[in-house]
């Protein structure tokens, strides 16, 4: 495992403050329930964060205000430097999202399914097939570009979708627990293959779990979140953390997701 800074360009896209991602003092409630509440959080440009915590502790309400597809009832989130519920338009192209459903359209094949993105960000034909046919061959999937969802495996469908998030050149990847359907072998592989992705182009991610295990592969830095979504542990792994380190830390995640 890499350190969070390698990899790591210059400067963020549109931020004065450095962080691709912040979170400051952000509450979020459904009529009485709070399910946020004052959350600080950055993300800098390159970090591959794993958001870990038991379910219900509020990991996809953060990634729908990361992802504009909800809005903090108080705080100030901000993505890029704007604010993503606001300017929702503004990050076409700029945000890729990969969900736990694959979320293909059975009626395209999976180099179709792949274009579709880049249909939106209206590239040329040829350059959306070229583009699309590249990130399949990358994650795995040379030879079956003109197969239909149907004929894939679970695992070869999600691949698809990922190619599609890669493919838009996007540099912010979210990731709402894409392999937890997934058999662990699988997943294993596939999360591993994804971090490497990440890192090769230079990407920041976003990645939720509900798995220690996949915390440890995935991140460079792992956020471990206690209902209602507030940070209990926010630890940077490096290549030179060892296996006795590494199951030190594994044993304060497991006591705070225990409480
Ligand atoms: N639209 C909503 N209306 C009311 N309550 C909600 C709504 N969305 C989420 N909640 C509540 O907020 C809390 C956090 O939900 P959230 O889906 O963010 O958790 P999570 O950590 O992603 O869970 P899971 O791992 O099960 O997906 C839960 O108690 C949930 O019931």
């Amino acid at each position: 495992m890499r350190t969070a800074e390698t990899n790591v360009p210059a400067a963020p896209i549109g931020d004065p403050n450095g962080a691709t991602i912040r979170f400051q003092n952000v509450r979020k409630s459904f009529g009485q329930f709070v399910a946020v509440d004052g959350l600080n959080l950055d993300v800098q440009q390159g970090q591959l964060v794993a958001l870990l915590g038991k379910t219900g502790c509020g990991k996809s309400t953060i990634f729908n205000m990361i992802s504009g597809l909800t809005s903090a009832t108080e705080g100030e989130v901000s993505v890029m430097g704007q604010n993503p519920f606001e300017r929702f338009n503004w990050y076409r192209g700029k945000m890729a999202i990969v969900f736990q459903n694959d979320r293909l359209l059975p009626w395209r094949t999976a180099v179709r399914n792949v274009e579709l993105g880049l249909e939106v960000l209206e590239l040329p034909k040829a350059e959306r097939k070229e583009r699309a046919m590249q990130w399949l061959e990358k994650l795995g999937l040379k030879g079956h570009e003109h197969d239909y969802p149907h004929a894939l495996s679970g695992g070869m469908r999600q691949r698809v979708s990922i190619a599609r998030a890669f493919a838009t050149d996007a540099p912010l990847l979210l990731c709402d627990e894409p392999f937890s359907a997934l058999d662990e072998i699988t997943s294993t592989r596939l999360r591993t293959e994804f971090a490497r992705l990440v890192r090769e182009n230079g990407k920041t991610a976003v990645f939720i779990t509900h798995s220690i295990n996949e915390a440890f592969d995935i991140g460079d830095r792992i956020i471990v979140l206690r209902r209602p979504a507030e940070i209990a542990q926010d630890i940077r792994m490096s290549a030179d953390v060892g296996e006795e380190e590494r199951e030190r830390i594994r044993e304060i995640i497991r006591t705070s997701l225990s409480h």
